[in-house]
């Protein structure tokens, strides 16, 4: 069995908990106040900042051509067509762009993305593709399945977003990040694999966190100017 199949296995119901949060259902049936997807907007943009650094940091540590490229492509595409998006969004609710980047990231986001660019600068390429795994496999997984809603795709707010994640190019970058995990999970030892697959349980859990944060219009405890 693949790395990931097994690794599949041993997430799933936390994967599954994301289709019963109550963002993802307000996303499925079109009632998710626009205040808490402009919340989810704002944080995942300065997220996806932290994770095209991520997958820089994968094409400076790979260790042929062939995978320096595919890191490079997914940086590319997260900066570009995945943040398009949330240019996009953005626009349609008056942000502008320099306040979509000097977003404060709130304290979700700064435990998740510090977790994973930790992880990726100690070890090696294998705990980069773990740290980065869970995020674009996670949103296919919940783009595909929010896409089998009827109608869902033409909702004039939240069916853009449903398009982008059900999509045949992100479907593709999740193929090539679950490519990338198998191709340096072979030849590890269990132990190895163990470490690598706590890593894919923990970015689950932020994942689902994260939901939280969007839901309940996170920020920090006291507020300072
Ligand atoms: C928090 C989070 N995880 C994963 C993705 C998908 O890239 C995203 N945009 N945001």
């Amino acid at each position: 069995m693949k790395f990931t199949d097994s690794v599949f296995k041993r997430v799933e119901p936390i994967w599954e908990s994301y289709m019963k949060h109550p963002f993802i259902q307000g996303l499925g049936d079109g009632t998710l106040d626009e205040e808490k997807f402009k919340h989810w907007l704002k944080q995942d943009y300065v997220y996806l900042i932290e994770y095209a650094r991520l997958f820089s940091i994968g094409a400076a540590k790979s260790t042929d051509l062939k995978m320096m490229t595919t890191y490079a492509d997914l940086a590319n595409g997260t900066l570009h067509t995945e943040m398009d998006l949330h240019r996009s969004y953005a626009k349609q609710f008056n942000i502008s762009e320099e306040e979509l980047e000097q977003t404060e990231p709130a304290q979700t986001t700064v435990a998740y993305t510090s977790y994973m660019l930790n992880l990726a600068q100690q070890g090696g390429i294998e705990n980069v593709i773990a740290a980065i795994l869970t995020c674009t496999w996670s949103y296919s997984y919940i783009g595909l399945k929010l896409a089998e809603i009827e109608g869902v795709k033409d909702h004039p707010l939240y069916g853009e977003w449903v398009n982008m994640y059900a999509s045949e190019e992100f479907s593709t970058f999740k193929e090539d990040c679950i490519q990338l995990m198998d191709t340096v999970a072979e030849g590890k030892t269990e132990e190895e694999l163990n470490r690598l697959e706590d890593i894919i349980v923990k970015t689950s859990y932020y994942e689902y966190m994260f939901w939280e944060m969007a839901e309940n219009l996170e920020t920090w405890p006291v507020p300072v100017k």
